[in-house]
């Protein structure tokens, strides 16, 4: 069984940084750049995200162009795509903004070792797919949204998902945008955290275009040696 087409959308600074070394958000985009990433959320299936990230950010994920989101429900679709919070412990809040803003079917993915009562709270707010001991299995996890329709992931960070996806090879494509500022400092979080790929497994891109964008530039990669 396949898994879907996956490509992470980010944004980061000169120096390569996410966020705020306080994981305080910073507005990286420009106008240009951040209705690139409302089309593409309008023509994907899926948006996932960390629980990090809704714990930094309160993302809501939705698609914020009403002509997009009318092309949508043309289409016979929900006006947004389903969103995703990969939540081992069950912890995204009940008042996220993913759950009060925009239409669309939720999907919390928890691991085994939840709490049962946080779990039965969630359920009353999304679709609770529970995979993994302790953290979420995401290659059963994509198998499995793969099985329910979804052809085209979005995955909009933050920074150790996107290490877990790469790292288990589940990422086809990287669009990043480089914007025109520096945020530095050691422990603010970068396009890709996590344990790191050792010197012998290095994981490999390949350029697929580059082009001038607001104050920045949109690098767009193929990600090698991926399953
Ligand atoms: N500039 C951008 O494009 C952008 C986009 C998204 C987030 N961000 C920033 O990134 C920061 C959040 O990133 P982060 O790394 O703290 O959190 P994250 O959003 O990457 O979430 C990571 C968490 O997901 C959970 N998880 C469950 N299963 C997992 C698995 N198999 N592998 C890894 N994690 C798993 C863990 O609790 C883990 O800590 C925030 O500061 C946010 O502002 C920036
Ligand atoms: N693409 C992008 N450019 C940025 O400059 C920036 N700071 C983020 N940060 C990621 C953040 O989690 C969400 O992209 C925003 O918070 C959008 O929020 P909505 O989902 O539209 O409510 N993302």
């Amino acid at each position: 069984m396949g898994r879907p087409f996956t490509f992470i959308n980010s944004a980061m600074s000169a120096d390569g940084k996410i966020s705020t070394k306080e994981r305080k958000q910073v507005r990286i985009s420009g106008d240009v750049d951040f209705d690139r990433m409302d089309e593409l959320r309008a023509t994907s299936d899926a948006i996932m995200v960390g629980i990090g990230t809704v714990l930094a950010d309160d993302p809501s994920l939705t698609v914020k162009s009403k002509s997009r989101r009318s092309a949508r429900k043309d289409n016979g679709s929900d006006e947004g795509p389903i969103r995703i919070v990969i939540d081992s412990k069950a912890r995204t809040p009940l008042d996220a903004d993913i759950f009060i803003k925009g239409e669309g079917k939720r999907i919390i993915a928890v691991s085994g070792s939840a709490p049962e009562d946080r779990v039965k709270m969630l359920q009353q707010k999304a679709l609770v797919i529970t995979v993994g001991d302790e953290q979420v299995d995401l290659v059963a996890l994509l198998k499995e949204l793969y099985s329910m329709g979804v052809k085209r992931l979005m995955v909009e960070g933050g920074a150790t998902l996107n290490w877990a996806m790469l790292s288990n090879g589940l990422v086809d494509e990287i669009y990043s945008f480089v914007g025109n500022l520096l945020i530095g400092g050691t422990c603010a979080p970068t396009l890709v955290d996590g344990s790191g790929f050792h010197e012998d497994d290095i994981l490999k891109l390949d350029l697929m275009s580059m082009e001038k964008m607001d104050e920045g530039v949109l690098l767009k990669w193929a990600v090698l040696n991926r399953y």
